[in-house]
This record gives C-alpha cells, structure tokens and sequence, in this order.
C-alpha cells in the first residue's frame, strides 16, 4: 500500500500554535507537539524480546508556494578546430535529501521544521517507520489538512527489503505528481543504514535520471547516541548509528539542552573520529538553516566511502592498546557489513541486530492516566536502556482528544493531539522498539491500565 498525504505545510504551524495549553496530566509532562517544550528526564535503567522488524512507509506530499529549483546550466566553450557547440544540458532533476539518525534523535522534528519554514518550496516526504502501528503517520497526518488522502504503505525497513518499494515510490511521484513539488525528503527509520538507500539514486536508472541526491542529513542525539555508537555488535551485524555518521553530508547534534558543555564537545570528537568531512552543528529541537539542510548540492559516494574507510582504520588504532571506561561500551569498527564490489557499484550486504525488535499494542477502550503514569515510570524505572523507542497514540479517560505519547530511553513527554472524531473509534496504539523486548509482558502491563 503506498501511503500519500497531500495537504498544507502552513497547517501545521496553525496547530502547533493551536496547541499552546498544557493539560495538567499526573506527572507525565505534557508539550505542545514535538518542539515546544522540553522534556522531563526520568533516570532509570534496563530491559527484554525479538521478532522480525515491520515498518510502515508513506509518501506526504506538502504543498508550498512555487520554487523553481535550482539547475545548473554550463555551456562549454566553442571549439576553435570543428567550430561545434558542444552542450552540456541543464541537470534538472529534482534533488531528495535523506534524513537519518538513530531512532529518536529528533528526524521527525527537524521534518516537521522544514515542512513548517517559509523556503518556498514543495516538497515531497517518503517516510520509513519501523514498528507494526504507524505513529508518525498519524500525527503528521493529523496535522495537515486533506487527510481523505492519506494511503498507507506498508512494507519494510527501506535500507533492506524494501528498496524496491522506495525505488517505486520515487518513480510513482515523478510519473504522477512531476511539476507539483520541488523537492524529496526521505525520513529512513531510525535503524537504517543509509548505504543502500543511498546507493538507490546511482544504482537504478529510473531513480538516477529524475532524481539526484542533494545530501544525506544525520540528526545525533546528544544524550543517547554514544550508548548507541559504542554498542558492541554480533560480528556481521552493522551498527546504525556509526554508519549514520558515516554517510553524512550535514550532521546535526540535537538534544544539545539536555546535557552539559563536556558531553557534547566529547561527542563531538567521537562523532569527527568516524566523519571528519561533514559540516556539523549543535542544535535543539532541530532548529537550522534550511540550506543548511535543504540544497548541499551532491553526493558523492565514493569520496564518503573513502572517509570511512580512513576513519574506521584511523580508530582501530586509535582504540589499540587502551582500555575502555566499560567493557560495554567499546567501539565495533571491524564492521559490521560486507562490502561487494561489482559492475562498478558498491553492494552494501548487512543484516541489522537481532536483537532489536518492535512491540506495537493496539486496542480500544479508555486508559486511567495514573495507572499508566505509574506503568511508564516504573518501566523506564527498570528497563529504560533497552527501550531505545516508545511512541503512543491513546484514548485516556475524560479527554476529548487524542494523547499523543513519545519517549526516547529515559525521557518520555505527552501532550493532548486533536480532538476525537464523533464517528472515531479511540483506538490505543503504542509501539516499543527496543532490546528484549518481553510482547507478553509489555501488552499486559498496557492493557492493566485501561478501565
Ligand atoms: N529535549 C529535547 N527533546 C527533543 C529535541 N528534539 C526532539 N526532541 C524530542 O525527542 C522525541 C523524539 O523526536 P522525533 O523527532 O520523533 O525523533 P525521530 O528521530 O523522528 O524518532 P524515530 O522516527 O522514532 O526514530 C520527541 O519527543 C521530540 O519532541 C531536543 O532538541 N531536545
């Protein structure tokens, strides 16, 4: 199913300042949408489960006002010997941006930015998500107009089984909707590996000669993102959060306000031991200049690939010969996917960790907010490193509109969404992604919370 939502960028401003109150709700913080308020941190610890990833994908076409985008026009100079002109054409081909990072490192938000911001250009969103319920979906969805049309698509993580699906969604917006926008965001999902979408815009023919990639953006989580990067992984398995950095053209170190000066400045250096090439800025709330992130102008892979490869081996020595702070915490730079070199393109075979799975819960009826409150706490509380990921769709008692819940580790906010529909059912969607995670447990311990 392939999911496209044509609606008004501006609408999304309109709610977002729509929704300025707070709901006092027992102890979970509520915010106004993603980017208004900060969230209350939670210190906690641990947790468990596995299954094969689902993800969920669409296609979100926002209108803007007309841009003309930017070709480039060079003309070669006449030959003096054969008197020809010799033409090189106009590159018109619209240029797609992919927004990557580790799950939860603010994409969504920096998306949300740059559909909001007056650049005068219409772009188009292909958005991954990994998890059975489509979240994101939804709330970028509710606030849009022209909901009616929303199609879903869903298939796979887009870096793996399904790059032939993105491969059609792009084909399918230039063959129907050529002319409408300017340009493509693809938001991949939090645990993929750029390297093969990538590869998509130089490997297939029906990409390449209407779409060129203007930049790989990867949005860090300056508070979570070294547990992700110095995770050690089952040979064979690719860390995401290394490859993210790796491929970036513009690396934005989010989440900046919830950690000192010191955290960040090392993150820094850590994050320049595997890119040295990107431009890099700190920021919160994914708050940037547009052409910071929209209009780098080009991609080249292999002058990346080349930076990898010196950046991974300068770190395997740089690693040699002293011991880590914790066991745990080392890097993996022998890494983690095979390269295959072949008809002059790289073929990036990988396998994500097993380890990592999604949980999604989906069910009717109302929730007695404190006795969730309670649950989450007590869950973060315990297990808090092992969810990496937990977004949240609910119906709570009393409440005439949607509770839309994030939470990233140990951090978790909520705030009141739109008001329930009259003919809506309210239907409770909530997603974990995470490390062992135990279905069983998560579904009842949800499920104990509602009336
Ligand atoms: N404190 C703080 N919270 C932030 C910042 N940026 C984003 N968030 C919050 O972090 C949570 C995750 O942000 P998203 O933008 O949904 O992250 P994401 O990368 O799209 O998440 P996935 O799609 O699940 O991988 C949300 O609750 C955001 O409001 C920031 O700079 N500071």
């Amino acid at each position: 199913m392939v999911s496209i939502l044509l609606g008004t960028a501006t609408s999304l401003l309109t709610l977002t300042s729509r929704r300025h109150h707070q709901t006092p709700l027992s102890g979970i913080r509520t915010t106004v949408f993603t980017h208004l308020l900060k969230s209350k941190p939670f210190q906690s610890q641990s947790l468990s489960y596995k299954t094969t990833p689902p993800c969920h994908s669409k296609i979100i076409a926002a209108r803007h006002r007309r841009f003309s985008a930017a070709a480039t026009a060079t003309t070669a100079p006449q030959s003096e010997d054969f008197g020809l002109t010799t033409k090189i054409p106009p590159d018109n081909r619209v240029p797609a941006t992919i927004i990557t990072g580790f799950l939860g490192s603010g994409k969504t938000t920096l998306l949300n930015h740059i559909l909001t911001a007056d650049h005068g250009k219409r772009i188009a969103v292909i958005e991954n998500e990994f998890g059975e319920v489509d979240i994101d979906g939804s709330l970028v969805a509710s606030k849009t107009t022209g909901a009616e049309d929303i199609v879903m698509l869903n298939n796979g993580c887009l870096c793996c089984t399904v790059r032939g699906d993105l491969v059609r969604m792009i084909s399918e917006l230039v063959n129907k909707k050529k002319g409408k926008f300017d340009h493509i965001v693809i938001e991949t999902t939090g645990l993929a590996n750029p390297a093969p979408i990538i590869q998509t815009f130089y490997a297939e023919d029906t990409v390449f000669n209407d779409v060129k990639l203007d930049g790989v953006v990867t949005l860090v989580d300056a508070k979570h993102a070294r547990f992700h990067l110095n995770e050690v992984k089952p040979k064979g398995i690719v860390n995401e959060a290394i490859e993210q950095i790796a491929y970036a053209d513009r690396i934005i170190v989010n989440k900046t306000d919830l950690v000192g000066e010191p955290d960040v400045a090392s993150l820094v250096q850590q994050i320049r031991s595997i890119n040295q090439m990107a431009h890099l800025k700190r920021t919160e709330f994914g708050k940037v200049d547009l052409d910071y992130v929209l209009g780098i102008g080009g991609f080249d892979l292999e002058r990346i690939e080349g930076a990898i490869n010196a950046a991974g081996a300068k770190e395997e020595h740089d690693n040699h010969g002293h011991d880590h702070d914790n066991d745990h915490h080392h890097h993996d730079h022998e890494h983690d996917h095979k390269h295959d070199h072949h008809d002059g393109h790289h073929s990036h075979d990988h396998s994500h960790d097993p380890g990592v799975s999604s949980v999604s819960i989906v069910c009717e009826g109302s929730l007695d907010l404190e006795k969730a409150n309670m649950w989450l706490g007590t869950l973060l509380m315990e297990r808090s490193d092992d969810i990496y990921r937990m977004k949240g769709l609910l119906s709570v008692q009393g409440m005439n509109e949607r509770f839309v819940f994030q939470g990233v580790h140990d951090i978790f906010q909520g705030s009141p969404d739109r008001l329930w529909g009259a003919d809506e059912q309210r239907t409770n969607k909530i997603v974990f992604i995470g490390k062992n995670l135990d279905a069983k447990e998560l579904e009842k311990g949800f499920k104990a919370c509602l009336l």
